[in-house]
């Protein structure tokens, strides 16, 4: 028997986020506690109806399959996945194949994948987000994934942006994923920030030391708020939200969109200065 934990985010109006206090910001947007052992942990939320979640077997095996809040024989019946081990080398079936996942490697699920069963000592971070077409299932490796790099030292946010589930390497209905990785020294992820208001977005950061932080900015662009945020929590981005944040040490983190379209470069950036 698997322990599933389903947890369900409502959307956020952006007039409403604006007169939230630190707890009610960080109940509606911050997940923590995702990475259970032996245990699958979900949050459903209705930005796009996108989900993260984390499941840890921890040398057993956990299978997730229905989940009531779709109301459908099986998750993936009519969604598509994304899934990234951040933990040690583990595995993932479905769909009738069995995929050997180390460390930092990405799966792609399609639609119609069936019961998802994860073993091993992997910590997997699970996306998903509805689908209207079965792409084929594929495993990405890190050498597979197309790197980008961004930024300069100079501004304190050398990176490099890994894309696994993007247009450049392989086709999905609604969701793009990937990871960014600072460089030592740096410390700030995307800047200038930007919205999207076409596409939601979710940041699992990890990677980090258990006292490190990120300090998180989220909020409309001339309304900031922030969330301090510790190792393997997520921040889930409105539609309406900058997502950007610096961090006390070394961290990645895994960035995963859905909504109208998969152009990375759909971003409307917002300059610093234009920034309250
Ligand atoms: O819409 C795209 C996302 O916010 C991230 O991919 C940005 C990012 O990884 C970075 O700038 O470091
Ligand atoms: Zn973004």
């Amino acid at each position: 028997m698997t322990t599933l934990d389903v947890e369900t985010r409502h959307a956020i109006h952006p007039d409403h986020a604006k007169a939230m206090d630190t707890q009610a910001l960080r109940d509606n947007f911050l997940a923590e506690g995702m990475f259970a052992e032996g245990e699958i942990r979900l949050v459903y939320t209705h930005y796009d109806r996108f989900t993260v979640g984390g499941a840890v077997p921890n040398g057993g095996k956990l299978t997730l399959g229905k989940v009531d809040e779709t109301r459908t024989e099986t998750f993936l019946e009519r969604r598509e996945m994304g899934i990234v081990n951040i933990g040690d080398a583990g595995t993932v079936e479905a769909g009738g194949e069995t995929y050997a996942m180390n460390k930092g490697d990405v799966l792609y699920l399609g639609m119609g994948s069936g019961a998802v069963t994860f073993s091993g000592q992997g910590r997997f971070y699970i996306t998903s987000c509805p689908a209207h077409k079965s792409y084929t299932s594929r495993l990405i490796t890190v050498e597979e994934a197309k790197k980008v790099e961004m930024g300069e030292a100079a501004t304190s946010n050398k990176r490099t942006i890994k894309m696994f589930i993007h247009p450049l390497v392989m086709e999905s209905c609604q969701l793009v994923m990937g990871y960014t990785s600072l460089e030592e020294g740096s410390v700030w992820n995307t800047i200038p920030a930007h919205v999207h208001d076409r596409r939601m977005e979710a940041y699992l950061y990890w990677g980090m030391a258990d006292e490190s932080r990120v300090i998180h900015f989220m909020g409309e662009p001339q309304e900031t708020r922030h969330l301090v945020v510790a190792n393997e929590q997520a921040v889930i981005s409105p539609t309406w939200s900058i997502h950007s944040g610096a961090g006390i040490g070394e961290y990645t983190f895994i960035w995963a969109m859905a909504g109208d379209n998969v152009d990375y470069t759909d971003m409307d950036f917002i300059q610093p200065a234009d920034m309250r």
